[in-house]
């Protein structure tokens, strides 16, 4: 993980880019995916599990069987976690309910606005490196919650051709049946098209690595909504004196583990404290099982020392991280100034893993930089807002002047007819 002291905006600029593929060759890979899942569907999805996944699929959809056979896999402890999870997770979504909205906006004429589910979504669950049985979590409880009608699941089988059991057992819990063994970019193909056994979906949820992104960028423009680009994890720690080092360490290579394509930040206030994290990453990177792909990242990764907290903010503003823990002491001060980031994590006892897991807020975030103009996964996600309106006699004798106005200064004839119309009718009616 290098080291920048002090840096201008284009220094900063330069040395945070992430470390994704271009998409001119990301989509050079993925247009044909697409290309072949809409021509062939299942037997495009069988052939690209046998490319990618190594392992020959014969039933695309996972039987009860499976189900049930998962629920014996999981050990007691995990299904316990999971229920704490899931009841968490559960609380905070539910509170998310907005209101039916009614109001009189002038005499006579009544506006409204309901949350409508949207009827078919398509949950991706990521599985290539780390089965991420939380993502069900995630997805699934705010599309149940919402009431969505059709729920289906994707996600990438292993070399047996089986799905992990925390997944199933996950998914099962929360209700969702239909689950397909299918990953990358064809499982975004297959909801986007539909195929014999996946059924076309209205919006796509879920992250994934870059062909995953990708394909949902392309998704949209076949017409199918998506949540947002939920790509390679990353996490900024702005840290000071008060930040307890080895647990700064311990964040930064909770999402370095993720992929190779991870993108982890320091951003402190003396070179000091950032030695002390540089030792602390040395000797717990040494510890772990996926060493070898949180290297990787920590490669990609970069520790920014900076002359003062202004600076600092204006820099994690830019940079508009997916994850942004605030662990400084004057972290009120600091947390009333971030406009641009996915979740926040305030103070020493807050790991970021908390928010992957358990306390309830969505791990499903915008990262690239896109936090600037996207929010993370919410209940809201799930619904369209439909407007409603209802005017009465009074009602357009009261607005029709300023429609009429209106439409005849923008050159309409036919749109202040509509209106004028109905008050004719009603001055005869007299
Ligand atoms: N932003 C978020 O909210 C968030 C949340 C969780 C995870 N993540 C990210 O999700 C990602 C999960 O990635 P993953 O790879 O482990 O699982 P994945 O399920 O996203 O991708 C695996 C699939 O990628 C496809 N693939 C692999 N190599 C390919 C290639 N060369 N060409 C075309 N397709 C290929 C295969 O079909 C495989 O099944 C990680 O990058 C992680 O950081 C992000
Ligand atoms: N950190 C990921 C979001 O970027 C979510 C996750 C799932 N499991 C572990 N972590
Ligand atoms: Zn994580």
């Amino acid at each position: 993980m290098k080291t920048i002291l002090n840096p201008g905006k284009a220094e900063w600029i330069k040395s945070l880019k992430r470390p994704v593929q271009k998409t001119k060759d990301i989509e050079k890979i993925v247009k044909p995916i697409l290309r072949k899942v809409k021509r062939s569907g299942d037997k495009a999805l069988k052939k690209f599990a046998l490319e990618y996944d190594h392992v020959q699929i014969k039933n695309l959809l996972v039987t009860s069987e499976e189900v049930m056979k998962s629920k014996d896999l999981i050990d007691p402890q995990l299904k316990k976690a999971i229920l704490v999870a899931k009841g968490n997770i559960e609380k905070f979504h539910a509170a998310q309910v907005s209101p039916e909205l009614k109001m009189e906006v002038m005499e006579g004429v009544t506006c409204m606005r309901r949350s409508v589910p949207i009827q078919k979504v398509g949950l991706y669950i990521p599985g290539g490196t780390a089965p991420l049985f939380s993502t069900v979590l995630m997805l699934g409880i705010p599309a149940n919650l919402a009431g969505c009608e059709e729920i289906v699941l994707c996600t990438p089988p292993d070399s047996e051709g089986n799905i992990h059991p925390a997944i199933l057992f996950t998914a099962d819990l929360i209700g969702i049946d239909k689950i397909v063994k299918s990953g990358g970019a064809q499982a975004v193909a297959a909801m986007t098209f539909g195929t014999e056994s996946v059924p076309k979906v209205d919006k796509i949820f879920g992250p994934g690595n870059q062909y995953v992104t990708a394909a949902k960028q392309l998704a949209v423009k076949n017409g199918v909504a998506i949540d947002m680009p939920a790509g390679p994890s990353e996490v900024l720690v702005y840290a000071d004196e008060t930040a307890i080092p080895s647990f700064v360490a311990a964040d930064l290579l909770s999402q370095a583990e993720h992929g190779v394509d991870s993108q982890v930040v320091l951003v402190t206030t003396t070179e000091k404290f950032a030695s002390k994290v540089k030792k602390e990453l040395e000797s717990q990177l040494e510890k772990l099982p996926r060493k070898d792909i949180a290297k990787r990242a920590l490669d990609n990764s970069v520790t920014v020392v900076m002359a003062n907290q202004e600076k600092a903010i204006e820099l994690i503003n830019d940079y508009a991280p997916e994850h942004l823990i605030i662990c400084v002491e004057n972290e009120d001060e600091v947390v009333g100034q971030i406009i641009n980031a996915g979740s926040v994590f305030i103070g020493n006892f807050t790991p970021e893993s908390a928010g992957d897991y358990a306390s309830g807020t969505n791990h499903t975030l915008p990262t690239y930089g896109y936090a600037r103009n996207y929010s993370g996964v919410s209940l809201d996600s799930f619904y369209k807002k439909i407007t409603y309106q209802k005017i009465t006699e009074k009602g357009i004798q009261n607005l029709g002047p300023t429609i009429e106005t209106m439409a005849a200064n923008e050159l309409l004839d036919a749109h202040k007819y509509a209106v004028s119309v109905r008050l004719k009718y009603l001055k005869d009616k007299k």
